[in-house]
């Protein structure tokens, strides 16, 4: 599908800029960009990549995605999500809360289970609209896929980083046990308000996420700076970030830092706004909390910091991530409280 020409990102914007890291010298244990990628997951938790390989698969998601949003609302809904915590299916625009007061969100948007990506073509936890099982074997599945291989491979990489047994976090994200992770193909309507949050301010729920933008709208607050600051999209480089279960198990080395997503700016913001993710969360079962008696390093950063406050109060993943995705819903809300009990390590700061 050709890919219309978009407007530039604008140069008289706040933006953050990010280390871009190289996945062909991660893959090849390149120790100078270890170390960079280190750098940049314990700081910010942000940061791009570049030669991921799957840009062939992203523009399949982006043309996926077009064909499903395309479809009525009557079909749409027959693949929602529900209010129950379940992440998998579709999310209408305005179903999510984008505050305390119950703001609606703009965004709608189509999750993918990794599980059914691999189970395909026998079906693990969901169905999914035909725009999406027409092209799981030549796009969605492969997609999957890859994305699962190079966030393996950073957690990998993070599992040494940490201390940790061998395999210790490959076995927390294994590919058999049933998990949150997922893909997600979203898109923002044109023609919303300057300041109109079209996602709320949020750490990711699990574990790494590797995200796809064509146009601004990402932003993100920077540790110890008040002032919310662009992610710039570079073409053909992913934006990745770590979220709150890595965080917790690495007793806050590695940080997850809150971000959020407004309309594109300058010109951009005359055109739909489309962004493909790949969230890797950990397994249903995988209890929340720091790997200490595992790792001397994490050990010694819990007793260091107790004020990171990355309790998660013993919740297993699934536990922390349906309660999480609950109670965004605007159908659960009952008032300010079902906001807070969505939030996760954002610790007082959106
Ligand atoms: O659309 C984006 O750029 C970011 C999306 C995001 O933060 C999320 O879905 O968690
Ligand atoms: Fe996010």
């Amino acid at each position: 599908m050709p890919v219309p020409t978009l407007p530039p990102f604008p140069d008289d914007v706040p933006t953050h800029p990010l280390l871009v890291i190289d996945y062909e010298l991660l893959k090849a244990k390149d120790q100078e960009e270890i170390d960079r990628l280190w750098g940049a997951a314990t700081s910010l938790g942000f940061w791009y990549l570049k030669n991921h390989g799957v840009q062939e698969e992203v523009d399949g998601m982006f043309e996926m995605g077009e064909a499903t949003m395309k479809l009525p609302m009557e079909e749409k809904m027959k693949f929602e999500q529900g209010d129950d915590g379940s992440s998998f299916g579709y999310k209408a625009a305005g179903a999510n809360a984008v505050d305390a007061d119950g703001t609606p969100d703009t965004v709608e948007f189509i999750n993918i289970a990794k599980d059914d990506g691999f189970a395909w073509p026998n079906t693990a936890r969901r169905t999914y609209p035909s725009t999406v099982t027409s092209r799981m074997d030549s796009i969605v599945v492969p997609f999957i896929k890859k994305s699962t291989a190079i966030n393996s491979t950073i957690l990998d990489i993070f599992n040494s980083k940490l201390g940790l047994p061998d395999d210790v976090l490959t076995r927390k994200h294994s590919i058999e046990e049933y998990s949150g992770s997922e893909a997600r193909t979203i898109k923002n309507p044109k023609g919303m308000s300057k300041e109109r949050l079209a996602i709320a301010a949020h750490t990711d729920f699990g574990s790494l996420s590797f995200l796809h933008n064509r146009l601004g709208g990402l932003q993100v607050l920077p540790p110890g700076i008040d002032e919310w600051q662009y992610v710039k999209p570079l073409p053909g480089h992913a934006i990745c970030n770590v979220g709150d279960a890595l965080a917790v198990l690495s007793g806050g080395i590695l940080h997850s830092n809150i971000h959020r997503v407004i309309p594109p700016p300058g010109a951009q913001a005359t055109y739909e706004r489309w962004s493909q993710v790949f969230f890797t969360r950990p397994g249903n079962s995988v209890v929340l909390e720091p790997l200490s008696s595992l790792s001397p390093i994490i050990a010694d950063a819990v007793q260091k910091d107790p004020h990171k406050n990355l309790n998660a109060g013993g919740a297993t993943a699934y536990e922390w991530f349906s309660r999480r995705v609950k109670n965004q819903r605007i159908k659960n809300r009952t008032g300010p409280e079902t906001w807070q009990a969505s939030r996760g390590t954002e610790q007082g700061r959106a």
